[in-house]
């Protein structure tokens, strides 16, 4: 983490502008990796924001020259619950950008009717990487919440100290409860890490996230566990996308 260059933060008007900025930002980075002869692997992420990022990449991609069926998916955390729910992360995120742009490449976490538990579910994502993932991911995006948390990594929870690819959550603080995520340790192995915050609600955790790092190691990872949004970091770079009230207490 501390050989990661220092964040870079973007502040924009509102939601629309910062989603539209992400999308930008997003297609730009797979057509250049497809221009480089990479076959770019790309992190979702769930919460309302991603809502509308998903939306404006499907609308801006037809003017990308981005192949989709060479772009392999993936998704940061996701919900342990039946495919047809609406708390599925993969339902929304396939509605409002997959299914729209043709991608074919969809690596999506077991749902219920999958898989017997959320462990099974978490073993499975774990293989599928091993198998069908890159040595680093290209992008990875998440959203965070006011508590900081960042996937489904959650403050002060032992998910935070995982060694491995996946982590199974069961008694997550924001519903639903059960979950799957990547750990801070997979998620990391990414060239970009971009963190996507809106509004006002998330104002103290983003003022948290970016405080400064103590040159205290145990203080670094205290600071970590009580906003793990502090924990990720790309190799190449780390992108704040805010949008005014979301950079309010900055
Ligand atoms: O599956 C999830 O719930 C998410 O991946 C989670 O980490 C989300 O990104 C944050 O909680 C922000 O969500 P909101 O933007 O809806 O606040």
């Amino acid at each position: 983490m501390t050989d990661s260059p220092a964040p870079r933060v973007e502040v924009h008007d509102g939601p629309d502008a910062l989603a539209t900025a992400v999308a930008g930002e997003l297609l730009s980075r797979l057509a250049d990796a497809q221009d480089a002869g990479r076959e770019p692997h790309v992190v979702l992420t769930g919460g309302t924001i991603a809502v509308h990022v998903h939306r404006e990449i499907a609308r801006l991609s037809p003017d990308s020259g981005v192949d989709w069926t060479r772009v392999v998916v993936w998704w940061g955390d996701e919900r342990f619950v039946a495919p047809g729910s609406e708390d599925r992360n993969a339902l929304g995120a396939r509605a409002d950008l997959l299914d729209a742009v043709g991608a074919t490449q969809v690596h999506e976490v077991a749902s219920t009717t999958d898989a017997p538990d959320v462990a099974a579910a978490a073993a499975a994502y774990d293989a599928a990487l091993r198998e069908h993932g890159a040595d680093e991911f290209e992008v990875v995006m998440l959203g965070v919440g006011p508590d900081g948390h960042v996937a489904s990594l959650f403050p002060g929870f032992p998910q935070l100290d995982a060694d491995g690819i996946t982590v199974a959550v069961t008694d997550s603080p924001k519903p639903p409860p059960e979950r799957v995520s990547l750990t801070f340790g997979r998620l990391n192995r990414t060239r970009a890490t971009w963190l996507l915050v809106s509004g006002e609600g998330k104002a103290d955790a983003v003022a948290a996230a970016l405080a400064p790092e103590p040159d205290d190691a145990e203080a670094r990872d205290a600071l970590r566990r009580d906003t793990p949004a502090r924990g990720v970091a790309g190799q190449q770079e780390t992108v704040w996308f805010l949008d005014r009230a979301s950079a309010s207490h900055l």
